[in-house]
């Protein structure tokens, strides 16, 4: 094997597989695992929360509503779709479309720890389906009005979960990560891998599970 090259995700042979999501993050997630889906087919579904639901359940469900609907339109495929959703105690915070509700996530994350649920699902070439949520707490420091003002302005929190991206500017806010770290990003990946392995696209090269 050539040095530098990553030996089992690509391999010839493997099934088809499909990335059910429209994130630029998401695909270059997997990019670093040496993963290049075969096709990017959006799942464009209502995540409008039930009323009462938990962030973690919330997030599980959605992931699995995503795969679902795109499954059918690749047989064969397998299939992975992915939520990202913040939570602060019982409450789902909005993926922020406006500066206000930008503002409003970052005074309530202030000084203290929030969750983030990474919901996972994976449908495998013979419709077997493994659905996962993978929690990761996020500590932020307290912030000042003019930094999240000056946060605000920058945009980067557009279409965000929690109206923030950990991956740019807030990273400045975070004290404290515990657990996964591109959970946050948008895949767990340690998840991720086992479950490709199981559905026989095999990270490392390794022989899937059967
Ligand atoms: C908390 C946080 C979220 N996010 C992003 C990840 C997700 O793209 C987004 C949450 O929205 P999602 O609904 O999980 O994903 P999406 O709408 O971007 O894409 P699709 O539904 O097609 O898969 O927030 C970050 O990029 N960084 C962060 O630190």
């Amino acid at each position: 094997m050539k040095a530098g090259t990553i030996p089992g995700l690509n391999h010839p042979g493997r099934p088809r597989f499909v990335l059910a999501s429209s994130s630029p993050r998401r695909r270059d997630l997997l990019a670093q695992i040496g993963l290049v889906p075969d096709a990017i087919d959006p799942a464009d579904i209502d995540e409008t929360p039930l009323k009462g639901e938990l962030p973690g359940p919330y997030a599980g469900r959605v992931a699995a509503e995503k795969a679902a609907k795109v499954a059918p339109r690749h047989p064969g495929s397998v299939i992975l779709a992915a939520d990202t959703v913040v939570g602060v105690g019982r409450r789902i915070l909005p993926k922020t479309e406006e500066p206000a509700e930008a503002q409003a996530c970052l005074e309530l994350m202030s000084g203290r720890r929030h969750k983030v649920f990474g919901g996972v699902c994976l449908i495998g070439a013979d419709g077997r389906t493994w659905t996962r949520t993978v929690t990761t707490v996020v500590a932020f420091r307290t912030l000042g009005a003019e930094e999240i003002e000056a946060y605000v302005r920058s945009g980067e929190w557009k279409g965000k979960a929690g109206g923030y991206a950990i991956q740019g500017l807030a990273s400045l806010f975070v004290r404290e990560v515990i657990g996964s770290y591109p959970n946050i990003v948008g895949l767990p990946l340690a998840e991720v891998g086992g479950l490709l392995r199981a559905a026989g696209i095999d990270p490392l090269g390794l022989k899937a599970d059967s």
